[in-house]
């Protein structure tokens, strides 16, 4: 069993974003400039936007993060996302989910001007990956892919099965997995609530990743002997120690990790990478390489 060290392939990946960032600033070029839009105060959003500003100033990029009380407009929010769209500062900006249930979270996601969707979350970025045109690709799906290319874990041929349909990670990591490319080129199976037999599908997997939102759910007995297991599950249990709690997967580490061959730590995994993907997202909306 090897672990793959998210933290060490992050923070190699951030070393080459400064090394690009320390150009343009040499250059007196304005650096990435990446905005945040929060609305309310989910403590776990907080945090997020704490270690993306955090990562920023640690590669050269400038940050900003718009905050808003709960109870903003629909209509106020998408004025704030009008302003980002022109302001020519901004390079690339993120809305940062959940929402608050009075605000369409779609509706807010097609205002964002695709070529700043950092995200890739907008319409038109995710009809461009579905047909395999240059589009932004979904933070933690690429983040995914980064993992398992830099590990020169072979993906051709083998079966990947997906846990968990969401538009943010369980359905553009199928597409990034089933597409004519290195990593790529798997047989997929995309499974959710409805999937009977769900055991008897897991059990097939070359490659399990797992994205359903319930901590530790998949166990030993649904995996087989071998399997490249990706955790993307973060879940906050209460706990006694200091913080009050520890982080905790999708994946039931104890028995999963025995049967394989490699797998991702939470944390230490798939989440520092979301946050480098975002960054390289960024890179590239700087240099306008999407859309030009
Ligand atoms: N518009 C939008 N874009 C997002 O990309 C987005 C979002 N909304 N909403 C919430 C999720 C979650 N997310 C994470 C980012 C970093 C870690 C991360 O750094 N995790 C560390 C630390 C975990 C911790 O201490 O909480 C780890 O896994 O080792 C995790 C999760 C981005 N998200």
């Amino acid at each position: 069993m090897e672990l793959i060290d998210g933290k060490k392939i992050a923070e190699e990946i951030k070393r080459e974003i400064a090394r690009k960032a320390a150009e343009i600033i040499d250059a007196e070029q304005t650096p990435p400039h990446l905005a945040a839009i929060l609305v309310g105060n989910d403590p776990a959003s907080e945090t997020y936007i704490a270690s993306k500003e955090k990562a920023c100033r640690a590669v050269g990029f400038t940050s900003s993060v718009y905050r808003y009380p709960a109870e903003i407009s629909e209509q106020q929010l998408l004025e704030v996302v009008d302003f980002l769209n022109t302001d020519e500062e901004v390079h690339g900006f993120i809305v940062q989910l959940p929402l608050p249930r009075h605000i369409d979270a779609n509706k807010v996601i097609e205002r964002i001007n695709p070529a700043k969707d950092v995200d890739g979350f907008h319409p038109v970025n995710v009809g461009r990956l579905a047909l395999g045109l240059p589009s932004y690709v979904p933070a933690t799906p690429a983040g995914i892919v980064l993992l398992l290319e830099k590990y020169g874990i072979e993906t051709e041929g083998k079966h990947c099965v997906v846990l968990g349909r969401s538009n943010i990670v369980g359905t553009p990591v199928s597409l990034l997995m089933s597409r004519k490319a290195v990593p790529g080129n798997c047989t997929v199976t995309l499974c959710h609530s409805k999937t009977t037999n769900l055991a008897e599908i897991t059990r097939q997997a070359d490659i399990l990743i797992a994205a359903i939102g319930q901590p530790g759910f998949v166990t030993g007995d649904m995996v087989k002997e071998g399997v490249v297991v990706v955790d993307v599950g973060i879940h906050r249990i209460e706990d006694n120690s200091e913080k009050g709690y520890h982080i905790t997967g999708d994946v039931d580490f104890k028995s999963v990790a025995p049967k394989s061959s490699y797998i991702t730590p939470v944390p230490g995994g798939v989440g520092l990478m979301t946050i480098v993907s975002l960054l390289l997202n960024t890179l590239k909306a700087y240099n306008r390489e999407i859309y030009s």
